[in-house]
């Protein structure tokens, strides 16, 4: 297993706070029987694109929910930004913008009525609303059908939709749990798309969950593969690529795939063992379809 720390755990704690993100320290979660989370240490880098990839199961969403305080935090430690999750629940939830998998729109609403609703649950100050909504609305080319009724969206305008909820309140750090599930592949790139014009424009710092190894590679600048509650590697997807086939070659494999650059997928498979076989699992999507559970908001 190869498991590195960032660099920034070293850090006196006034630095962190500008340099990391998120920082999780022996992180647990159960649901009853099940350890959901197990003793997860990660770091998130200011101003980066972190993706969290792991099977079905892998405990990614409950370690997601745990950071945006929607789950306690007991045991371990995760801070956002140095705001200590379990103790500054508030302060925390003011630097983040969440995107569940599950629906968060109203269906019953226009797309503008939904975005701000979030402008007043999340205290954007009332003079600015308005003009707030409209920048978030027009961020994620939303601003045409601003005034229709959310059910009139198709599924890839609902997720733009989503997103300009959870960027109303100029979040520092955007989280989403498999913003582009059930898209086709050109609503996928246009919500990657604007996910990264924010960034760009506003230097936020985004967590992502996916299941998809050329989202992966092509947006996150690093990513961690979680199995079984922990993160079991980190790095960029280059860098995790390239040991790979480095480790291949040091253990003398005689097969041609050691002079082959692994895939992403391939880096995967190595790291979970033989565990995703013979449990059935895939790292693959096994859902092409979103959860439609109550609104969050
Ligand atoms: N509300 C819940 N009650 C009971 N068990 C749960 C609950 N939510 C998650 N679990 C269990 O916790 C484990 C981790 O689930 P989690 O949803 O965090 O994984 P995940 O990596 O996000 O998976 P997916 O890719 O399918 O979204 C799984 O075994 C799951 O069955």
């Amino acid at each position: 297993m190869n498991h590195r720390t960032a660099p920034a755990t070293g850090a006196a704690p006034a630095d962190r706070a500008a340099t990391e993100a998120v920082r999780c320290r022996g992180l647990d979660y159960a649901f009853g029987e099940t350890r959901a989370v197990a003793g997860l240490d990660l770091s998130v880098r200011a101003g980066e694109v972190f993706g969290l990839l792991g099977p079905n199961g892998a405990g990614k969403t409950t370690a997601i929910r745990c950071v945006t305080t929607l789950l306690p935090v007991s045991p371990g430690t995760v801070s956002v930004f140095g705001h200590d999750a379990a103790k500054e629940k508030m302060a925390v939830r003011r630097l983040l913008g969440y995107v569940p998998q599950q629906l968060s729109a109203d269906a019953g609403m226009t797309g503008r009525e939904n975005v701000a609703l979030f402008a007043r649950v999340f205290d954007v100050a009332r003079r600015e609303r308005a003009a707030r909504v409209a920048q978030a609305l027009a961020a994620v080319d939303l601003t045409g059908a601003a005034d229709r009724m959310a059910k009139t969206y198709s599924g890839g305008m609902i997720r733009r939709l989503e997103l300009a909820q959870a960027l109303v309140s100029a979040p520092r750090l955007l989280m989403l749990d498999e913003p582009t599930i059930g898209l086709d592949p050109i609503a996928r790139t246009t919500v990657w798309d604007r996910i990264t014009t924010v960034r760009r424009a506003t230097g936020m710092t985004v967590l992502v969950t996916t299941h998809s190894m050329e989202e992966a590679e092509q947006y996150c600048d690093r990513v961690g593969l979680m199995h079984r509650g922990r993160i079991h590697a980190l790095g960029t997807p280059a860098a995790l690529r390239a040991e790979l086939r480095a480790r291949r070659r040091t253990a003398a494999d005689a097969s041609a795939r050691a002079d082959v650059l692994p895939t992403l997928e391939d880096v995967f498979r190595e790291v979970a063992g033989r565990g995703l076989d013979e449990e059935g699992g895939d790292f693959h999507d096994v859902r092409n379809a979103r959860h439609t559970a109550a609104r969050l908001g």
